[in-house]
């Protein structure tokens, strides 16, 4: 499969490493605005953007009106993902996006709705997430924190919303840090005064993010429709 890298930052390179090891190859790397690339050139079957929040939109776009498919795992653009699928339906194409590939998180996913789905009767106990992230991070809190607040939301209709820190009475607090060298760390926490259950993801590099986003560009290519992890790991998930 010929892959065009839209970012070639630490995610970038570490997909490309897993790309070519799984016979893949790299055909282009953009690390500025699109525009400067002509994407009819290197016959691109899937493009796969870990790029900036300010660039991700422009790069996803473009891709899908040269009908070229596009997972994304860039953070921090969400306002326009609507647009984004509205864009990629118009043009006929394909997309992924996930605010995390690894096969780890996808399974902590599942469980953090699960046991939002147990919790949300018991009020003794109060829900509040924690990310732990490298401090070159751009965005905050991480997109995956955003994820795990929504699916808790799904579950109990008496929360209305996140926030970061001081968070209302009705609201999850997201607690954002960031230490050097830190892949991403999440925890999801319910207290009481009498006990206290906790659900953490710890990724130990970045191989798994890189080797899930490889996977869903194996999954998309040649396919038109949205997609998310789900689908792409659909097999692996026995309930
Ligand atoms: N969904 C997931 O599983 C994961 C998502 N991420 C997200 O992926 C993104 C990238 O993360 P990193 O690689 O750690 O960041 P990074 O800062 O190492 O790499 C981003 C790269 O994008 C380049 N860039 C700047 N403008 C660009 C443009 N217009 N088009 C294309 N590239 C451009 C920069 O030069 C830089 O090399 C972040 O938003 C991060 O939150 C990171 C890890 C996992
Ligand atoms: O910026 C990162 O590094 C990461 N970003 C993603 C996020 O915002 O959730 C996924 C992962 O935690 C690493």
């Amino acid at each position: 499969m010929n892959i065009a890298l839209l970012g070639y930052g630490r995610m970038g390179k570490t997909i490309e490493d897993i790309a070519e090891k799984r016979g893949h190859k790299i055909v282009l790397k953009v690390s500025d605005d699109i525009e400067n690339h002509d994407l009819s050139e290197s016959n691109i079957d899937v493009a796969i953007d870990f790029s900036i929040p300010n660039a991700a939109f422009k790069n996803i776009t473009t891709c899908f009106k040269n009908n070229i498919p596009v997972v994304s795992g860039t953070t921090g653009w969400l306002d326009d993902y609507e647009k984004a699928r509205k864009i990629c339906k118009d043009e006929n194409s394909a997309f992924i996006y996930a605010s995390n590939f690894s096969l780890g998180v996808n399974v902590f996913f599942e469980l953090n709705q699960k046991l939002a789905g147990m919790m949300q009767g018991l009020e003794d106990y109060s829900v509040e997430i924690e990310e732990i992230h490298h401090i070159q991070k751009l965005d905050s809190p991480s997109g995956t924190a955003i994820t795990l607040a929504q699916q808790i939301l799904q579950e109990n209709s008496k929360l209305k919303g996140w926030q970061l820190e001081d968070a209302d009475e009705d609201e999850i607090p997201i607690h954002a840090k960031r230490e050097e060298n830190v892949p991403g760390t999440h925890t999801v926490t319910y207290d009481s005064s009498i006990d206290k259950i906790e659900i953490t993801h710890t990724a130990k590099s970045r191989q798994g993010f890189a080797l899930g986003a490889v996977v869903a560009a194996e999954y998309l290519k040649g396919k038109s429709g949205i997609f998310t992890m789900k689908d792409v790991l659909s097999d692996l998930f026995q309930n």
